[in-house]
């Protein structure tokens, strides 16, 4: 429930909203009582064949005659009171034991009963009186005028309320989607921010549906909250606000249903907690499954695995299926939990009332129900206001649902939120240098988890405007030590070091401005070529980016497309060739003029000749640049000064090509591999 209230305090920037709401819901529920209220006078007037004026004068009457009855009782009273005072004062302690002070407190009690009644008659008579004049101004003067004028009131006070309605539900949404659309921009800066190991653990589908389902069940909470869960109380507290001044010692004996309900609503709302939190865990499973699923529809195909991929998410899916249901189950408990409340507490008032009524009395069990007797009339406004009351506690219903879910969602929400970041920013970053400088790996091990070394023990120093080629088996961990560089993670021991500072003493923004890492898997945008070439770099002159393009060799290309520039190349750009791409890859690193880049694999998806002529441009653009390149094709080694040789997460060497040859058995393997690799493609 905190992190629920930590969602709900976002309402405070809507507080004028909420304020609006709030007196809407107000007024909304004193409509409905009034409207209510109106049964009064239908009974008690109308159907007697009265107008309210002749009802009026008879009330008065009733009352006057009540009054006089009381005076008698006074009396009557005061005389006892009188008699038990002289047998105390009178008789000396033996008959004082006869005359015991009980007694005289029985009657000290009735007096006082009877003055308050006394006052509450005089109190009537006086409104009575009040009200008369204006009654016989302006109150209808036939009892079908009466009539026509309740029937008038009432639909009166249903289109307010209506409109009343509207205007809440309006004020409401804008203030649970305006909840929504700040915690899905909280969060999605920080999904952006997180760490990716962080991000890799959730997968992409479950991190999207948390963006989206979410946020939207906090909404719906706050919606609830805000709304229904002021607006029906309110109704719900005027009903039986108006029944507690009607009776309201039969008003607590109609609530006596109220602990056996409580017990059961408990009970169910643990059962509710477990299942909602597994419904929540089992959709966004599932919205992995899709995502993964579909980004993979192609090798679906070509592999023939509909059959268990759509398996796989019909079991997942079924598992929801059933969260669902038992939550509906839930929910249609609680509801009918609430039904049965509601009808209980009716069907009990109706009971102790009818043998009030019907019966002519004023005490069940000995125990006073009302101060005078009970009218036929007085007992239908009780009953239709305890039925009013039933309205709002049927839609109270599926509230305590809501607020679980809510709950929940705002639980998984936080604990994203709230995870501390591992790449911390310095408190006073340095600046970093204008040009290349040496780079230095210092004792880097590094493992994604805490029981693998993807790294072990990396040492090794890169001199400004060096170029290096590094080169190793599947797995060796080249990917991984490139990535310490922009920080996308830290090392677990050892530094990593930049013109002889630790990574982490740069402002990390600065840091991926000064690092270019152009990888094997082109990252592209479901855009325009000219805004995936210029992606990160702000507005660009189009005279430069096609430069970038140009130098890239993915001019030719470009121009060949019947938009040009401002083709569109579909998501992850799959408009175009593996090759196409990689290009485009090229085009955004050399726009990005960074002094230090990263090429992972950057040309394995290029013809060899257009490879050739890139790397021509490569040799031009990489002058007065530091450049780390991995590989694994013998061509790229020729745009190296030095080449490292990894093995398992370390490096069994450094030197070059020639130096490596001799000395290096692993480079020796890797390139016969190489040769004998692009002699069976030459052939
Ligand atoms: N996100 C990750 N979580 C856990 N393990 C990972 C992750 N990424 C890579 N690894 C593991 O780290 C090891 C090194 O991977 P890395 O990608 O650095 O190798 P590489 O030398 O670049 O391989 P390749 O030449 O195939 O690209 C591998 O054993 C891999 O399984």
């Amino acid at each position: 429930m905190k992190n629920l209230f930590r969602a709900v305090r976002l309402v405070a920037q809507y507080r004028w909203s909420v304020v609006m709401a709030t007196l809407c819901s107000l007024l909304i529920a004193l409509t409905w009582g009034s409207n209510l209220a109106a049964v009064y006078p239908f009974v008690e007037v109308i159907f007697d064949g009265q107008t309210v004026s002749s009802w009026s004068t008879q009330q008065t009457a009733k009352l006057q005659t009540e009054l006089a009855e009381l005076g008698g009782q006074a009396e009557d009273n005061g005389q006892a009171e009188g008699n038990g005072q002289a047998n105390i004062e009178g008789k000396p302690a033996a008959d004082a034991e006869l005359a015991p002070r009980d007694d005289v407190a029985l009657m000290d009690a009735a007096a006082l009963e009877t003055a308050a009644r006394r006052e509450a008659i005089l109190q009537r008579l006086r409104l009575h009186a009040a009200a008369q004049p204006w009654i016989d101004a302006y109150a209808p003067t036939t009892p079908f005028g009466t009539l026509a004028a309740v029937v008038a009131f009432v639909i009166t006070m249903t289109v307010v309320r209506c409109v009343l309605l509207g205007m809440n539900m309006v004020l409401v949404t804008r203030v649970s989607q305006g909840v929504v659309f700040r915690l899905q921009n909280e969060l999605f800066r920080s999904l952006l921010s997180s760490d990716l190991a962080e991000l890799n653990r959730h997968g992409t589908g479950a991190l999207a549906s948390r963006v989206n389902y979410e946020t939207t069940h906090i909404g719906s909470t706050v919606q609830t909250l805000i709304g229904r869960l002021l607006r029906e109380p309110l109704k719900l507290a005027t009903c039986v606000a108006g029944a507690a001044l009607v009776n309201w010692r039969l008003l607590i004996v109609s609530l006596l249903v109220c602990p056996a309900a409580m017990f059961v609503l408990m009970r169910i709302n643990q059962s509710i907690k477990q299942t909602t939190l597994r419904a929540m865990e089992g959709s966004a499973g599932l919205m992995n499954q899709l995502v993964q699923s579909l980004t993979y529809v192609k090798a679906i195909k070509s592999h023939n695995t509909e059959a268990p991929e759509r398996r796989a998410v019909r079991e997942t899916a079924a598992k929801l299926y059933q969260q669902q249901v038992r939550i509906t189950w839930y929910d249609a408990l609680l509801r009918g939990n609430n039904e049965v409340l509601g009808t209980g507490v009716v069907c009990l008032s109706l009971l102790a009332g009818g043998y009030l009524v019907l019966g002519e009395q004023t005490h069940i069990f000995g125990i006073r129900m009302s101060g005078s007797q009970m009218t036929f009339s007085t007992l239908v406004l009780f009953y239709g206001l305890l039925l009013g009351a039933t309205d709002p506690l049927r839609k109270l219903g599926g509230v305590h649902m809501n607020i679980r879910l809510g709950a929940l969602a705002a639980d998984r929400l936080y604990a994203h939120l709230d995870c501390p970041r591992k790449i911390e920013e310095p408190k006073h970053p340095r600046a970093l240098p204008g040009g290349p400088v040496d780079l230095s790996f210092q004792n880097v091990s590094f493992g994604y988890r805490s029981d693998q070394t993807v790294l072990d023990q990396i040492n090794v120093d890169i001199y400004a405007g060096e170029h290096i080629a590094i080169v190793g088996a599947n797995g060796s961990g080249k990917s991984t030590m490139m990535d310490l560089l922009p920080r996308f993670y830290d090392p677990r021991e050892g530094e990593v070091l930049l013109d002889g500072i630790s990574l982490k003493e740069y402002s990390v923004r600065d840091l991926r401005r000064y690092v270019t890492v152009v990888s094997q898997q082109a990252a592209l945008f479901d855009d325009t070529i000219a805004k995936n070439i210029a992606y990160g770099c702000g507005s660009v002159d189009p005279e430069r980016i096609r430069q970038a393009a140009e130098q890239s060799h993915a001019l030719e290309f470009i121009e060949a497309l019947p938009d040009g520039f401002d083709t569109k190349i579909g998501e992850h750009g799959n408009q175009l060739s593996g090759g196409q791409r990689q290009r485009l890859t090229l085009a955004r690193a050399i726009l990005r003029d960074s002094p230090l880049i990263v090429l992972d694999e950057a040309t394995s998806q290029i013809d060899p000749e257009s490879e050739r002529l890139i790397h021509e441009a490569l040799e031009t653009f990489l002058q007065g640049r530091t450049a780390l390149m991995i590989t694994h094709r013998l061509s790229t080694l020729t745009l190296a000064d030095r080449i490292i040789v990894m093995e398992q997460g370390k490096i069994t060497g450094t030197g070059t090509h020639d130096e490596l040859i001799r000395t290096s058995e692993a480079y020796r393997l890797l390139h016969q591999k190489q040769e004998i690799a692009t002699k069976s493609i030459a052939a």
